[in-house]
Order: structure tokens, then C-alpha cells, then sequence
């Protein structure tokens, strides 16, 4: 929930021409009275005022509304116009809101109504909070105490417990989606929004009348997107204690979880200040093999709320946190906290193609097969490759998961990443060394800054103009800024990104030896940057530091 524009055209604050009455847009048909903005002013369904808009995400723009019967401020998610288009997406819609509310959780945002216009547009009305969201607290306030992250995160696992009994599987789990306000003196009550909503999305991007049950799509948000989802494998409800491992470690560190929780990665020293009950706790959900990972967030709630009283984290018998299995994958995101999805056969191919995965391949063959468990997501490749998944799925865990009420599945989807325009050169191999546009990621700085550290032993620069968001140069700036006492010589890089600007995780490697530590700093900071680069390039950096 940054509020930012994700479609680039700005978050707008039109509002009706003076004079005008407002709009019935219950009834109203027309197109104007469906486009976002030509609500401002008017009366939804009849009973909701619309006042102002509040932001605007992937899939909708949230405005704040009263209701005018009760006079009571509400807020409304209303669907955009671009995925008007799609004949179900308004259904899918509301079948998600409806899922949602019957969650009725202190820590779930309350869903009061729902519906759909005669134009089409489907919207839903919510509670409307005071206060702000969490990606918004850690980009203003920076990492937070340990004790504050333990509170948000065990009401978060509650809400997720909650949701899971019903069935329903959040899916992107992430600080935007966990809005902060005070309640009775509590100053971080959390209120987990969009449950559910991701799918809707997914199933929406490939147009036409996708349903509930079709598959073929990852998504989520880069960063707390589990590792089974990337494999293609089975997944359920775990997926969501994945990426509330990494909305704390967000929150902890200001840094998503890097690709592996080793005992020498820069995470360690991020998290060297953290109680060792709640490394322990980080590497249990972040675990990557999902059966290593907490059961359920009912159980992750009470290791959370054993710390938080004092008396200590009750680690089930017998499973062993994960130290050594921790996550592999950290992916780049786009610094404004959007959504993006991803075709997983195209995913699949990349990565088969590139052998990227290896790593994962000779994990896996430790890795007895099972069944997945509780509240099932499907995987990614389900619905273009039928046969087994590449790697096993995770074993069931010792303690039973919640039952679902309602299995949920996983619709096909586009990328919704605004960072992979088609316009964008075809993909060929290539060096880059400056760019003129500010990088996209937390490492983010002006790109004349990150330009004027380029080094003399840069490759040639391309046509500036080529370079996407995200060069190498913002990236030497970040690496320079966070490995900068390490270096002292020449450091080659290279990586590739995938089909949409992402960098594809393995992909990542110093060419020659790697045999030092400024090394593997400079190649731990790429893997965890946050920048996106031109779809299916491949890129080599060379710089001096130090
Ligand atoms: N119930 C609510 N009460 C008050 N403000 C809200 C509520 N729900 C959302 N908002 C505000 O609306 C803004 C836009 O919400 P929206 O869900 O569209 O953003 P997003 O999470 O970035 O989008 P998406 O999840 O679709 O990618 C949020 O940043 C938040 O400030």
C-alpha cells in the first residue's frame, strides 16, 4: 500500500466540475461514470459518498468515502478501468472480497460490502483506517526495534491463522499490505489488507474469462515470494509464513532476506542485534524447504508471543531451524512495492535453459517427496507442463496445518511489472556501465551520484539512453557503499535478468575465481539488489573500489 502510481500515470486528484450533482454510479452505465476519477463527488450503490482518493495499486485505486446512511467513514477499493476489459476479473473480484470477509479477525481489515456496478465496475468497501502502512513506516523510520517487529509480526501470523482456517491464502504478504494505526495506545495495531486479491489479478492478465481454477502463473511480490513457487512446486498456506518471515526481516533490517541465511551472509550481521530467539524464529519460517518452515502461523504467533513475554521460543521437537536451509531465492523488486507476476513456463525455461538451478537441483535430491499440506496454491507450471515438478514437493510436517475450508488455486497471469515496457531493445548480451535514470531499489541514489563513481576500469558505456533502471553503475554504487573497506582491486560481475527485468536468481556470479571477501560481498549485494534491468538481458560489470 505505497499509494504509488503503478500504471506511471500518477496518482490523480481530479475531481467533478463545480456545480456538478452527484453521480448514482449504481446505476450508471456510461464509461465516465466508471473511470476511477469521475467518482470523485459522486455516490456509490446509492449509500457511499466518495471523497477523495487515497491511492492507487496494481489492481485498484482505494478511495476514502462515508457512508451516508450511517455517516460512518469507509474506504473503497474500486477496480481499474484497465481490467474492465476482462469479462471475469469483476467477478473474481468480488468472489475474493467475499472470501475475505467472512475472516472477521481483529487484525483483518473489515470488509462491509461489496458489489458491482451496471458499468461493470466492482468494488468493495472496507473500514477506513487512520495511519499508514508498514512500507511506509520502514522507509520513513528505518529498521525497527526488534520488540516492535515482534509484536507486528505475531498480529500478522494471527491474521493469517485466521485467514487460513477459512481457506483462504493471502499471497502477498508484504509491508504495503500491512497497514499500521493506533488502537487503545497501541501505536502498531496492524490491520493485514487485500486478502486473496493477488489471484485476482493473475487471473485477470491474460484477458478473457480465466476462472478460479486455472493455473500457470507465480505471483506475489519479489522478495517474499516462497521458494516452492519459483520451483513449481505444490504450495499451500506456508507460502505466507515464507513472506511473513520476510516482511520481518524487512522490517528488522530494512533488507529483504538475502538468497541464504549462511552463517557468513551479510543477513547475519544484519541480524546480529536480534535476540538469537528471533534469528531463530526468521530462519524457521524463511526455511526453504516449506516442512522445515513453521506448520502453521498459528505456531509461528505463539513462538512469536513466547518471545515477546519472556519466556523463550518453543521450537517443535525435532525440527531443527533451518539454518542451513534457509531461503535460496531473494529477487529483485521494484522499489515502490508493486505486485508484479510472472509466466512461470517462461520462468521455467529460463532457468532450465541456463541451468540456474542447479543449486536447487542438488538440494532437492535430499528432499523427500510429499504431499503438500494444508490450504493448497498451485504450482506455477501446473497448467503448461501436467508431469511431475522438477523437484520434489516438501514432506508433510509433523504438526498438522489448519484444513482448508475452501481450497484456493492459483489463476495464470502477466507480468504486472511496469519496469518491463515492450518497447524495450530484444534481449542481447551486453555491457553496461552508467545510466542517466535513477535505480529503482532501496539501494536507490540520484544516478549522477552513482555516475560519478564510475571507475576508469568501467567497460565502454553503451548508448545511455539503452540502459534501464537499475545499471551497473547504481549498483556499483550500492556494493561500494556496503563492501567499500573490502575492496581494493578490480571486481568482474555478471547477471542476467529474466522476461521481465528481474534478476534471475543463480544467475548472479564474479567471473573468475571467487576466493575473497569483497567478492562475495560485491556478489552478495547484486543478488539482493532491488533493481530491475532490460527483460532477458545478460549483463558483465568490471569496476575498481576501494
Ligand atoms: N481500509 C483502508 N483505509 C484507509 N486507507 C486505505 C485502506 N485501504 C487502502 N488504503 C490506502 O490506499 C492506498 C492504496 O491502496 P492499494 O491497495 O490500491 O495499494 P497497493 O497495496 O499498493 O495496491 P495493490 O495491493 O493493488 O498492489 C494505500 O497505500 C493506503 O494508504
Amino acid at each position: 500500500m505505497t499509494g504509488d502510481d503503478v500504471d506511471g500515470t500518477g496518482p490523480t486528484q481530479a475531481t467533478p466540475a463545480e456545480g456538478d450533482a452527484p453521480t448514482d454510479l449504481a446505476s450508471g452505465i456510461t464509461r465516465r461514470a466508471d473511470a476511477p476519477d469521475s467518482l470523485l463527488g459522486g455516490v456509490l450503490a446509492g449509500r457511499y459518498r466518495i471523497e477523495r482518493r487515497l491511492g492507487s495499486g496494481g489492481m485498484g485505486a482505494v478511495y476514502a468515502g462515508t457512508h451516508l446512511m450511517l455517516d460512518r467513514p469507509i474506504a473503497v477499493k474500486v477496480i481499474k478501468p484497465r481490467f474492465g476489459d476482462d469479462p471475469g476479473i469483476a467477478q473474481r473480484f468480488i468472489q475474493e472480497a467475499r472470501a475475505a470477509s467472512v475472516i472477521a479477525h481483529a487484525h483483518v481489515v473489515e470488509i462491509t460490502d461489496f458489489g458491482e456496478t451496471d458499468g461493470g465496475t466492482a468494488f468493495f468497501v472496507m473500514e477506513r483506517l487512520e495511519g499508514e502502512d508498514l512500507a511506509a513506516t520502514v522507509t520513513r523510520e528505518g529498521p525497527l526495534v526488534w520488540q516492535r517487529v515482534v509484536h507486528i509480526g505475531e498480529q500478522i501470523a494471527r491474521a493469517l491463522a485466521a485467514a487460513h482456517k477459512h481457506g483462504v491464502v493471502h499471497r502477498d504478504i508484504k509491508p504495503a499490505n500491512c497497514f499500521r494505526l493506533t488502537r487503545d495506545d497501541d501505536p502498531d495495531y496492524i490491520k493485514v489488507l487485500d486478502f486473496g486479491l493477488a489471484k485476482v489479478v493473475g487471473g485477470a492478465s491474460r484477458g478473457g474469462d480465466a476462472s478460479l481454477t486455472q493455473t500457470g502463473a507465480l505471483l506475489g511480490t519479489p522478495g517474499y515470494i516462497a521458494p516452492e513457487l519459483y520451483r513449481g512446486l505444490a504450495a499451500d498456506h506456508r507460502v505466507d509464513i515464507y513472506a511473513l518471515g520476510a516482511l520481518m526481516h524487512k522490517l528488522l533490517t530494512g533488507e529483504l532476506p538475502p538468497m541464504r541465511l549462511g552463517s557468513d551472509g551479510p543477513s547475519e550481521l544484519a541480524l546480529s542485534t536480534v535476540p538469537p530467539g528471533l534469528q531463530a524464529i526468521l530462519r524457521r519460517a524463511l526455511a526453504d524447504d516449506p516442512a522445515a518452515r513453521y506448520p502453521t502461523a498459528q505456531a509461528l504467533a505463539a513462538d512469536l508471543r513466547h518471545l515477546a513475554s519472556g519466556t523463550g521460543v518453543s521450537l517443535d521437537p525435532g525440527s531443527t531451524p533451518p539454518g542451513a536451509s534457509g531461503p535460496i531465492l531473494t529477487v529483485t523488486r521494484d522499489a515502490r512495492g508493486i505486485s508484479f507476476t510472472i509466466g512461470a513456463p517462461l520462468l521455467g525455461a529460463l532457468l532450465l535453459g541456463l541451468g540456474l538451478f542447479a543449486f536447487f537441483s542438488l538440494r532437492a535430491g535430499s528432499l523427500p517427496p510429499a504431499e503438500p499440506t494444508g490450504v493448497p496454491v498451485e504450482p506455477a507450471h501446473a497448467a503448461a507442463d501436467p508431469g511431475p515438478p522438477v523437484v520434489a514437493a516438501a514432506p508433510a510436517s509433523s504438526e498438522p496445518p489448519p484444513v482448508p475450508a475452501a481450497p484456493t488455486e492459483l489463476p495464470p497471469a502477466e507480468p504486472r511489472s511496469p519496469t518491463a515496457p515492450a518497447e524495450l531493445p530484444p534481449a542481447e548480451p551486453r555491457t553496461a556501465a552508467a545510466t542517466t535514470e535513477p535505480p529503482t531499489g532501496a539501494d536507490a541514489e540520484p544516478a549522477t551520484a552513482a555516475a560519478a563513481t564510475s571507475g576508469p576500469d568501467e567497460p565502454a558505456s553503451p548508448a545511455v539512453s539503452d540502459l534501464p533502471k537499475g545499471s551497473p553503475a547504481a549498483i556499483q554504487k550500492a556494493i561500494r557503499r556496503r563492501c567499500a573497506g573490502a575492496f581494493g582491486y578490480t571486481v568482474k560481475l555478471q547477471w542476467k535478468a529474466d522476461a521481465d527485468g528481474r534478476l534471475i536468481p543463480g544467475s548472479a556470479k564474479v567471473l573468475g575465481p571467487q576466493n575473497n571477501d569483497a567478492e562475495s560481498c560485491a556478489l552478495r549485494q547484486l543478488v539482493r539488489s532491488e533493481f530491475a534491468w532490460t527483460p532477458g538481458e545478460t549483463y558483465t560489470h568490471a569496476f575498481k573500489s576501494g
